[in-house]
Order: structure tokens, then C-alpha cells, then sequence
């Protein structure tokens, strides 16, 4: 569980972080999104201690991160991937922060396999592409099997095969009732992965929501229906928690509040014709900030 309460950041005049509150709960992904600037990374990195917040504070589990005994164990986070030694392998990058934390070898092994990097272990991460940094950053985060783990842009620089991998092994990890907290600018990758959003610009909180209630909002389902008697169809269909609207003359009406098949049955009870039926879902894949 991460905790913001009021939490700023101040860079001179400049505000990066203005006032966030927020919960991000353990079971479900949750994703923070926002535009290039909006104070994404600012916030991660006041989450574990990397940044001290100007006023406002955030909590790891209830406590401040620098207040954990074991906190590698407590949050695992992926921010910057490149922030490796580029002379020391992969394994012995994992290994020696292993052996910093009280972390058994068997875990570095595990990690390596579970990143998909056992072919590559052993040699020096300098000369890995973006995508397996990514890769190796993401074993670092999971190294302590932390109940929070959290990851800055994880499928930046990432192939198609990765970013799907990033996919799976997000909601496995919220699936183990996990608190799994990812940043992204592009609203058609969290659409894809996370159950719930947390939206920023700006440093502001623009919107703590679900998926489902940010399409729902944007006018996602709608029925579209084509008739030759729309005036009668949306008298009969009108009521409590139902919105009809269409212009005059056209044929076309968007109900909201009903399934088609309600509509359906409805038109063929009053023997309305319909030359049209059909369910219009909003999506937010096309959206983005990039
Ligand atoms: N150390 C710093 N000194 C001054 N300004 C900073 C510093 N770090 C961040 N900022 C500013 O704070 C604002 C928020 O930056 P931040 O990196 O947190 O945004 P972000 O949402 O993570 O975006 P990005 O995805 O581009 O990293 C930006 O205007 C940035 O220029």
C-alpha cells in the first residue's frame, strides 16, 4: 500500500509535484499516468526516498521507506535502468545486491530466470540494449520478493515480446495480492494493464478512477440504433437512468442506460423496424501523450 497525503515537491519557483493525494492498493495494478513533465518520476522517486518532499508525505506500508528495516524487501522499484555498473554483469550486479541485503544466491538465480535473462547473465550489462536493462532493472525490483513493487516507464525500449512479457508479469503480481504501482504516458498501454488510474498533469490529481468508470465517463457505452420511426422508438425507450438523444431528421439515436438487446426487444414488442443495433464502447487505446 502507498500512501500520498498532500505531497509536494518544489523545484525553486517551480512546482514538479503540487499537492498529490493518493492511495495505490495491494491486489490490482495500478497505473500513473500523465504527459512528459507531469511529475511521474518526482513522485516515484520521493515514494522511496530519493527525493524529500517539500511539504506533504508519502508512505510505503505505513511507514516512510527510509523507515524500513529491510525496504529492498518492503518496495521493489525500477526508476532509472541504466543506473548500473556498465563493467559488472548481470548476475553479479543481482549478486552483489544480494549480498548488501541479506538476500540468499538462489534468489538471484530466480530473478535472472523469471527476467528472461539467463542467456545473457554473464555478461556485462554495459553492453546490453535498452530492452534488457529494462529487463535487468526489473529483476533488481523483484530481487527482495517485496510486497510493492514499482516501476517508472518499464516498457520503454522494450519489443513486442517484452512489452507483452511486462503485461503478464504485472497482473501475476497484483494477482499475488501484491501492490503493483507502473508510470506511463500512453493511455492505450495502462488501458491494456491496470485496473486502476491514478491520472496527473501538471503535479496535479486530474483523476482517481478506474478504467472502466474513465471510458464510462467519456460516453462509453452507447447503443447505436437506425430506425424509420426514431421519435416513437425513443418515447418508448426513455425513462429513469435512460438518456436518448439523436437530431431531428436523421434516422439515428445513442441510448445510453440500455443494452441492445433491451432495445431490441422494446422495438420488436411496439413492431418498430430497426435497420441498426449496435454497442458503442469508448476506448482509450488510441489516447496518448506522446
Ligand atoms: N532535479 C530537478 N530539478 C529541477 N526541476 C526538476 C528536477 N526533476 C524534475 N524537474 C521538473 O519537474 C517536473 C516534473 O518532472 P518529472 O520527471 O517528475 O515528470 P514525469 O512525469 O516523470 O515526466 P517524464 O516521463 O518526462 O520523466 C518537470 O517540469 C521537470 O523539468
Amino acid at each position: 500500500m502507498i500512501e500520498a497525503r498532500h505531497l509536494t515537491k518544489n523545484y525553486g519557483e517551480r512546482s514538479a509535484v503540487d499537492r498529490l493525494d493518493f492511495t495505490v492498493k495491494p491486489g490490482s495494478v495500478t497505473g500513473f499516468l500523465g504527459p512528459n513533465g507531469a511529475g511521474k518520476s518526482t513522485t516515484m522517486r520521493m515514494i522511496v526516498g530519493l527525493d524529500t518532499p517539500t511539504s506533504g508525505s508519502v508512505t510505503v506500508n505505513g511507514r516512510r521507506y527510509t523507515r524500513h528495516r529491510t525496504p529492498l524487501q518492503e518496495v521493489g522499484a525500477l526508476l532509472e535502468a541504466r543506473s548500473i555498473h556498465p563493467g559488472r554483469s548481470a548476475f553479479n550486479h543481482l549478486n552483489a545486491l544480494a549480498l548488501t541485503h541479506g538476500i540468499p544466491r538462489t534468489r538471484v538465480e530466480e530473478v535472472i530466470d523469471l527476467a528472461g535473462l539467463s542467456s545473457v547473465a554473464k555478461k556485462r550489462a554495459g553492453a546490453f540494449s535498452l530492452g534488457m536493462g529494462q529487463r535487468l532493472g526489473i529483476a533488481a525490483a523483484l530481487l527482495g520478493d517485496p510486497e510493492t513493487v514499482m516501476l517508472d516507464e518499464p516498457v520503454n525500449g522494450l519489443d513486442p515480446e517484452g512489452v507483452l512479457w511486462i503485461r503478464n508479469l504485472l497482473t501475476q503480481l497484483a494477482q499475488q495480492g501484491r501492490t503493483v504501482f507502473v508510470s506511463s504516458h500512453l493511455m492505450s498501454e495502462m488501458a491494456l494493464v491496470a485496473d486502476h488510474l491514478i491520472i496527473v498533469g501538471r503535479g496535479r490529481l486530474l483523476a482517481d478512477t478506474t478504467v472502466q468508470d474513465l471510458v464510462r465517463e467519456a460516453g462509453g457505452d452507447t447503443v447505436r440504433v437506425v430506425t424509420p420511426e426514431p421519435a416513437r422508438l425513443r418515447e418508448l425507450l426513455v425513462g429513469p437512468g435512460v438518456d436518448v438523444t439523436g437530431q431531428v431528421g436523421s434516422e439515428e439515436l445513442q441510448a445510453a442506460g440500455l443494452t441492445p438487446h433491451e432495445i431490441g426487444t422494446k422495438a420488436a414488442e411496439h413492431g418498430i423496424p430497426l435497420f441498426e443495433l449496435s454497442q458503442r464502447t469508448v476506448s482509450l487505446r488510441r489516447r496518448s501523450w506522446s
